[in-house]
């Protein structure tokens, strides 16, 4: 098992009316290459944080310290030459991948620089000497292989955000959205990324994906205008695919299909998957790895079998035991349900 990538120390700190919150403390994590992670906890516990601090896509507001190692691997693209605009169209404000992300400020560099470190903050050299607070991991991944680039967000990492209206532009056809992603990514003639948009839309299970090609956002429901989201997410071929509260806004059947989706799609494209959500049920249907976040902290990280089965902390047995249900058969299991 390798790293894809491994966190070391992130602190995140937002500036807000003068103060400052403190949203992610000394986390140090191993995401593995593969692997299905679900990271959980209650609302405010620094799950979406987290998930910009990986994208390259935290807000100049937010103060960094800590690093990211990146593992991208000899099949992964960092090395590739990069178009020099990513998802011109889509900014950050509606929750996308924009040319900021072109690489994360808290990533290691190649080469010779192997293992020097990027600044990670604003107010450089912050790096914390502090010891106490979070948990590291246990047994973390040691990868004897140099760091590769940082992701280039849009091509190495695809998000898919809570509200899907916000990612997609309301005055864009759906396939253009997502036959740009591929023709700035994959470098496609237009012609072959509209292909591309038409293939991922059956792959998405679109009904008639010729006319949803041509349909804007507004003409699909909820769940539909998630699963174009998706399709734009993975257009590019991600190593990473980062689903933060992705089905949060669907009703539980659309939801449990787009968290099937999701599964067939990072089975599929042998993707790694980061799934963000606060409802443990759900987590436990889609991960293999879940790990439990409390007031910015890692509290837990370990097995599914071991968080639900055996959970170490008082506030993981909390969550479980609030959670009703989830005893109940799973959705997924369900029959009639489509990926
Ligand atoms: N842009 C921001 N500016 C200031 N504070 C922020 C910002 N974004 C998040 N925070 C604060 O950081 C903390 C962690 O927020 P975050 O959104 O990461 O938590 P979360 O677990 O994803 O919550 P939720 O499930 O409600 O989305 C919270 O106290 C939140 O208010």
């Amino acid at each position: 098992m390798t790293a894809l990538a491994s966190i070391r120390d992130l602190t995140v700190t937002y500036r807000r009316d003068g103060g400052e919150v403190a949203a992610l403390k000394r986390i140090s994590l191993d995401i593995i290459a593969g692997e299905r992670l679900a990271i959980i906890g209650e609302s405010g516990s620094g799950k979406s944080t987290l998930a910009l601090a990986i994208a390259g896509l935290l807000p100049a507001s937010a103060r960094i310290e800590g690093h990211i190692d990146w593992f991208l691997g000899s099949t992964g693209k960092a090395g590739a030459k990069a178009p020099p605009s990513v998802l011109p169209a889509i900014s950050p404000s509606r929750g996308e991948i924009a040319p900021s992300s072109l690489s994360s400020p808290i990533a290691n560099v190649a080469g010779d620089e192997a293992t020097a470190k990027l600044p990670i903050s604003p107010l450089e050299g912050e790096m914390s000497g502090r010891t106490e607070g979070g948990l590291i991991e246990r047994n973390p991944q040691k990868s004897l292989a140099k760091p590769s680039q940082p992701p280039l967000g849009g091509r190495d990492i695809g998000f898919v955000f809570q509200d899907p209206s916000a990612s997609l532009d309301p005055v864009m056809a759906v396939g253009k959205q997502i036959a740009e992603v591929a023709r700035t990514h994959l470098g496609l003639t237009w012609s072959q990324a509209y292909a591309k948009a038409k293939n991922l839309l059956e792959r998405v299970r679109l009904p008639d994906p010729d006319s949803a090609l041509r349909a804007f956002p507004h003409q699909l429901s909820g769940g539909q205008k998630q699963r174009v989201a998706i399709a734009a997410a993975i257009a590019a071929g991600p190593k990473l695919l980062i689903a933060d509260e992705a089905t949060s806004a669907l009703d539980t059947i659309v939801q449990a299909e787009i968290v099937a989706l999701i599964r067939r799609l990072v089975a599929e494209d042998g993707m790694t998957l980061l799934f963000i959500s606060h409802d443990i049920a759900l987590a436990a249907e889609l991960a293999e790895r879940i790990a439990v976040f409390r007031h910015g902290q890692l509290v837990e990280l370990g097995t599914k079998a071991q968080i639900i089965g055996a959970p170490a902390q008082a506030y993981t047995r909390t969550l479980l035991d609030a959670h009703i249900g989830l005893d109940a058969t799973p959705l997924l299991n369900r029959a009639g349900l489509n990926a």
